[in-house]
């Protein structure tokens, strides 16, 4: 078994991103940077849960691997690939693994339950959003894989959403603020609303509220609310079970404060974003809005023009609930989707209220993904492709910013591109990623073998996903903000508005009237003069306030203009490099392409010429092979001579007498044979060594050869199939000619019929005349017809036959 170290697991299709436009991300990595953190910022990786979904009946009872997710422990998990999954596939063909581990924060298995998933998940983000800090918590896997179970949940199994909301009433309790003249505004702000407006709010969600049906309808199982809204209506009637200890650290009613609760419920489909709140989705003819992403001139992404919606119990957040997954069925239904290809959130945020300020805004969204699974080309075209494209490219972004995000804690040094803002989802989500809250992970899967490839994709994603740090600032979103500063440093700002007593400081009458306007007052008298001054001033005060307000106003549209005026030309300048990126990839490609032509060619032309040269004619072979025979023969008798001079050296000198006499000249024979056979041994090697070469070169020959008579054999089998060919042809030709023949011997036998029929006709026109006869018969016929041959046919056709037979 093998085992994945998660660190370098990157199964994801993630390209690197190489720009260099940073997010206020810190790395974490070294001591010198952890050290410019500031001092009350807090650093965690990201929380990454798991959850695996119970078998269903019918997957019970199929016959499928049920095995192919193993729980070892809390944290760990392993997927064994089962039989026909393209992973077992590639694993079998060396590539990768069929067993892989992960590890997560934390692993729920079928048996949890949804109040233990919620202590266990949500509980430290929940404290974090009642405390005024932000907090995200998407769902991620794969369509059926428990998403929406686990975020809504069912009306006997409430989900996270209904348990946040029940916490939330629970940590408010007698401290709800009642009048909803406080409504957050851009993304991070408040503004106040005029009474006209708090009528319109009122009136709004009274609409909505009247087009939900008061009763619970048995037949939607996904909105674990719905139970709520029956039996709790009020908030003393939660029946959810939590841990009372998060609402621990602020005991109802110490400081006086209030709370507001506004909430948004919105989906991402296809790259848009559509409003679930907005009533006019319900009718069957109206096309749905698309709603813009915009900054709030503080880098904070906003959807505007939302609707947020003020509830005060836990009755009206499970309508406003129930309303937005009708209109998101119904959207889907109307385009012939399934909801699972959008993304669903819904957002709270609590507004804390001092007086009649709001002294504090906290944001908590739950993010019901699009089912991840990729797109399948040979299914996949037109709008269900763009669809699928857009699904896949929203969370191939987060999964980019993901893994950007972590590149650079990992690399401390080098800070890559993270792009946000590539796709509305990541855009609208930058700023929690970024600091400015907590994000956690429920990663959703099944068990099902059908679906494992997908499974595992969706576990390589997290395990990238668990290894970013966020660093999270300890401050109140607010301090965040855009403002507008006075002389004093204060800001002129409050809640987005211009603060009137910031103001009422900063226009002060000294400030406002020079000594310029004192100097004309002299010219009147006294009493004109001082009414005159009064009522003067009066009105160049409030003209200058005005302006200055104006000013202001007129500074800050601008700054928030060329803000987004940058932000655009950073986007645009970011999809140039994007289209640069791929034309050069493209120019690359072809050249790479061109380059292996080449190199083909190259190799094809060497071969050829090798094979030239290696070719040797049939009658020089045979007269190579005649001289290798010549040079065998002239070698073995070179060898028989040499054996002989050496036999002759070796036997004793019969004349013992003459030994000293001849020693010398022995002497010298014997250095001259030994020179000798030195010169024959080495001719002898040199001919082996040709003959080795050129019995090689037989061989090759032989080879050619025996591949020339096979040729010769298919060529002769051809000769023979055509020659048989030819010889039916043959047979036909005969058979023709046979027949022609006697055609001509018909003819010429039908000549001489003629030529005899002629002569009887002669001899019959010679005879004398015949007295004609009343009746007319073929004998009297004949005759007129030889007689005058023009009028008769029958004459004339035998005289044609005669023509064609002879031609
Ligand atoms: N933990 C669980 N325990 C029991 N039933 C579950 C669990 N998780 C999911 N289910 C059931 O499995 C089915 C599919 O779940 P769900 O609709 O939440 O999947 P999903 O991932 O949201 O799918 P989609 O992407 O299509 O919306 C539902 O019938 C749901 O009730």
């Amino acid at each position: 078994m093998s085992t994945v170290d998660l660190t370098n697991e990157d199964g994801i299709n993630m390209q690197p991103v190489d720009m260099d436009m940073t997010c206020e991300i810190s790395p974490v990595s070294t001591s010198a940077q952890q050290a410019e953190q500031p001092v009350c910022a807090e650093q965690q990786t990201m929380k990454v849960y798991l959850r695996v979904r119970p078998f269903s009946k019918e997957e019970l009872s199929d016959k499928e691997d049920q095995d192919c997710v193993v729980i070892e422990n809390s944290q760990t998990v392993s997927l064994n690939a089962p039989k026909g999954s393209a992973t077992l596939k590639s694993s079998e063909k060396g590539i990768g693994m069929s067993i892989h581990k992960f590890s997560f924060s934390q692993i729920f298995g079928p048996e949890m339950q949804q109040s233990e998933l919620f202590e266990d998940t949500v509980k430290s983000q929940m404290s974090d959003f009642l405390d005024g800090k932000n907090a995200l918590i998407f769902s991620y896997g794969v369509t059926n894989a428990g998403k929406t179970y686990t975020i809504q949940g069912t009306p006997k199994q409430p989900g996270i959403l209904p348990r946040v909301l029940d916490a939330t009433f629970h940590y408010i309790g007698g401290r709800l603020h009642e009048g909803m003249y406080l409504k957050p505004y851009l993304r991070n702000d408040a503004r106040y609303l005029d009474p006209d407006q708090v009528k319109q709010e009122r009136s709004a969600k009274a609409s909505i509220f009247a087009s939900v049906k008061d009763e619970c309808d048995p037949h939607r199982a996904c909105v674990g609310l719905e139970s709520l809204s029956c039996s709790t209506t009020s908030l003393s009637s939660s029946s959810l079970s939590y841990d009372q200890t998060m609402l621990a650290s602020n005991p109802s009613g110490e400081d006086g404060s209030q709370f507001a609760l506004w909430v948004a419920f919105f989906e991402i489909y296809n790259e848009c974003v559509y409003d679930l709140l907005q009533p006019s989705l319900c009718s069957k003819s109206k096309k749905r809005a698309a709603l813009r992403v915009c900054d709030d001139g503080a880098g904070n992404a906003y959807v505007k023009d939302l609707r947020w919606i003020n509830i005060q119990t836990l009755g009206e957040a499970s309508k406003l609930l129930q309303f937005g997954n009708k209109n998101r069925s119904a959207a889907a239904t109307k385009m012939n989707q399934s909801s699972s290809r959008s993304h669903s959130i819904f957002t709270m945020k609590l507004l804390k209220i001092d007086g009649s300020s709001v002294t504090r805004i906290s944001e908590f969204s739950l993010c019901d993904l699009a089912g991840s699974e990729r797109c399948n080309k040979t299914k996949t075209f037109g709008e269900r492709l763009k669809e699928a494209g857009n699904i896949n490219n929203s969370l191939l972004i987060l999964g980019k910013c993901i893994t950007a995000l972590r590149n650079n804690q990992a690399d401390g040094i080098k800070s890559s591109y993270i792009p946000f803002r590539e796709s509305k989802l990541t855009k609208l989500f930058q700023a929690v990623f970024c600091g400015k809250g907590r994000a956690s992970m429920i990663v959703n899967i099944n068990q099902c073998a059908s679906t494992y490839d997908e499974t595992l994709h969706v576990m390589k994603f997290s395990a990238v996903a668990k290894q970013v740090v966020q660093v999270i600032a300890d401050k109140p979103l607010k301090s965040l903000a855009p403002c507008l500063v006075g002389r004093d440093g204060k800001p002129l700002l409050r809640n987005g508005v211009i603060d009137s007593q910031a103001l009422e400081c900063y226009l002060s009458e000294e400030e406002l009237l020079d000594e310029e306007d004192e100097a004309n007052m002299s010219l009147l008298s006294q009493n004109e003069h001082g009414n005159m001054i009064d009522s003067l001033r009066t009105k160049l005060l409030a003209e200058r306030r005005r302006n200055l307000v104006q000013e202001m106003e007129v500074r800050k549209e601008m700054g928030d203009a060329m803000l987004q005026q940058l932000m655009e030309s950073e986007e645009l300048r970011t999809q140039q490099i994007d289209q640069l990126k791929e034309s050069f990839q493209e120019k690359l490609e072809n050249t790479f392409e061109i380059y292996k032509d080449a190199i083909k060619e190259h190799a094809y032309q060497s071969a050829m010429n090798n094979l030239e040269d290696d070719y040797v004619p049939l009658d020089e072979f045979i007269a190579e092979q005649e001289k290798v025979e010549a040079l065998k023969r002239k070698v073995s008798a070179l060898e028989s001579s040499t054996s002989t001079t050496v036999g002759v050296c070796a036997v004793p000198t019969v004349v013992q007498s003459c030994q000293t006499r001849a020693s010398k000249a022995t002497e010298a024979t014997e250095a001259t044979e030994d020179h000798r056979s030195k010169w024959l041994y080495k001719e002898k090697c040199a001919l082996e060594s040709i003959c080795e070469d050129k019995q090689q070169l037989i061989l090759s020959l032989e080879k050619r050869l025996k591949d020339l008579s096979k040729t010769m054999q298919n060529v002769r089998d051809g000769f023979l199939e055509k020659s048989a060919d030819l010889d039916v042809l043959q047979d036909k030709a005969d058979a023709q000619t046979k027949s022609m023949e006697d055609i001509l011997r018909q003819s010429v036998e039908k000549d001489r019929e003629i030529a005899s029929l002629k002569a009887e006709l002669a001899k019959v026109s010679q005879m004398p005349p015949v007295q004609p006869k009343i009746k007319r018969g073929l004998l009297a016929n004949i005759r007129e017809a030889v007689a005058s041959p023009r009028k008769s046919s029958p004459g004339r056709t035998l005289r044609k036959t005669i023509k064609t037979t002879q031609q």
